[in-house]
């Protein structure tokens, strides 16, 4: 029997879960911008630290409840929040 059936029906609901992610990281971001936009306004530093630990907490136990690499989740979340920060300083320094 031909693998190349499955392998399809498997790829197609890969590619469906990359379209979750991508909608999902992109409506994530709409609302770091806001979080951007205020802390510009208040003239709050663009990283809180404190945050990032409890997230990274949080992340990490929800890893393990749910069989992924907590190591992985922790790069993950730091990979995004960098982005999210520069966004940050940009939108501070009135550039975006
Ligand atoms: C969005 C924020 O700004 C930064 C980005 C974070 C994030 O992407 O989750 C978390 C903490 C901050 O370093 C925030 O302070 O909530």
């Amino acid at each position: 029997m031909s693998a190349i059936p499955e392998l399809e029906r498997l790829r197609a609901s890969i590619d469906n879960m990359d379209a979750i992610l991508l909608h999902t990281l992109a409506e994530r971001f709409k609302l770091t911008q806001q979080v951007g936009v205020l802390k510009a306004e208040h003239d709050l530093p663009p990283a809180d630290k404190a945050r990032e630990a409890r997230q990274i907490e949080r992340l990490r136990q929800l890893s393990v409840e749910s069989g992924l690499d907590p190591a992985f989740a922790e790069k993950f979340l730091n990979f995004i929040v960098a982005e999210v920060i520069r966004h940050h300083e940009k939108i501070r320094e009135g550039q975006e």
